[in-house]
């Protein structure tokens, strides 16, 4: 028998992200495994630190927050999955979303006018923007490495620069705060979309990108050649003359001069589709260069819409008609 698989997430305890992380394990196992399970996983401090821990074998996977419904990518995440060391060593194995429930949290007893700085995550800070303004408009943002790192630092009391901190009701509770407000989100329905990643070969040397199901979801990091005017349209190209939908394209500094981008995107299909594996021939060609992040299952489980001449079918039809020419 193998040895049960090893997790880890953003953490520490309380994220949003570990949040995710149990869903999944509510997903693939029954209640009592799927809290064992969330119990053993492993917490890190930044996004970073947890692709680390996957790539060097730590543990076998980690969940990471990459999109939120209200401020768009998780650049840490999208960055850190695009380095160089990521190339052809990670892959995302699947994708969670979690309604996000804002908190204000304090020391037990703080008053709220005692309140002059609150911490959270960057990507929280926007989201309760509106009600900051509206409830503690003297208050400062002071940045912190997650939500419920802001929470943990209150508890510990080493915090001098804030005294509330945004997180999830779940990060008030267990660091044993007191909650001041509840669903001080500015956006009502706000969504944060959560990856796991895998080392690209198991243990056994086997691939890690799940079978497809019908309902997948490629992602990639595209380069465009450089003074290659319309560099972008003939990448879309490549997916539209396929029938392939592009539900996120972001564009990153690569960080190698002003001006330089590169584009993540997510697609609809899996590598082992025909139409998208002609599809990443294709953009092999055109591209400068072209990363692979991973085939996986849409956590909406939404059917992708095939055009009948995009279909597996029409694809290996046409084939074996080339062949006959041939
Ligand atoms: O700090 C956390 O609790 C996280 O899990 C990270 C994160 C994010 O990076 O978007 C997740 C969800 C919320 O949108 C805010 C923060």
């Amino acid at each position: 028998m193998s040895a049960r698989e090893t997790f880890g997430y953003f953490g520490p305890e309380g994220t949003f992200t570990q949040a995710a992380l149990g869903q999944w394990h509510h997903q693939h196992n029954d209640a009592e495994a799927a809290e064992a399970l969330l119990a053993e996983s492993v917490p890190y401090a930044t996004v970073p630190a947890a692709l680390d821990a996957v790539r060097e074998g730590e543990v076998d996977a980690v969940m990471v927050p990459i999109e939120n419904s209200v401020e768009g990518g998780v650049s840490s995440t999208l960055d850190a999955l695009n380095s160089e060391h990521s190339e052809g060593t990670l892959r995302l194995v699947g994708e969670v979303l979690v309604p996000i429930t804002f908190v204000l949290a304090v020391r037990p007893g703080t008053r709220e006018d005692a309140i002059t700085g609150v911490g959270s995550h960057s990507h929280a800070w926007p989201q309760v923007r509106g009600w900051m303004a509206k409830n503690l408009p003297g208050a400062t943002y002071v940045p912190t490495l997650s939500t419920a790192a802001a929470a943990q630092g209150l508890a510990r009391g080493e915090v001098g620069q804030y005294q509330a901190a945004v997180c999830a009701p779940m990060a008030a509770q267990v660091f044993g705060l007191e909650t001041l407000a509840t669903d001080i989100g500015d956006n009502v329905g706000a969504v944060t979309r959560f990856v796991l990643v895998k080392r690209a070969r198991g243990r056994d040397g086997g691939s890690s990108t799940p079978e497809p199901t019908g309902h997948d979801k490629t992602t990639l990091v595209l380069y465009q050649h450089d003074d290659r005017p319309g560099g972008l349209l003939e990448l879309l190209e490549q997916l539209a003359t396929r029938g392939i939908s592009m539900t996120r394209l972001e564009s990153r500094p690569t960080g190698a001069a002003m001006g330089s981008y590169c584009f993540s995107i997510d697609v609809d299909g899996h590598v082992a589709d025909e139409r998208v594996g002609e599809a990443l021939m294709g953009l092999q060609r055109v591209a400068a260069q072209v990363r692979f992040l991973g085939s996986y299952a849409r956590a909406d489980r939404r059917p992708v819409d095939v055009r009948p001449d995009a279909s597996d079918e029409a694809y290996v039809a046409a084939q074996e008609w080339l062949d006959s020419l041939r």
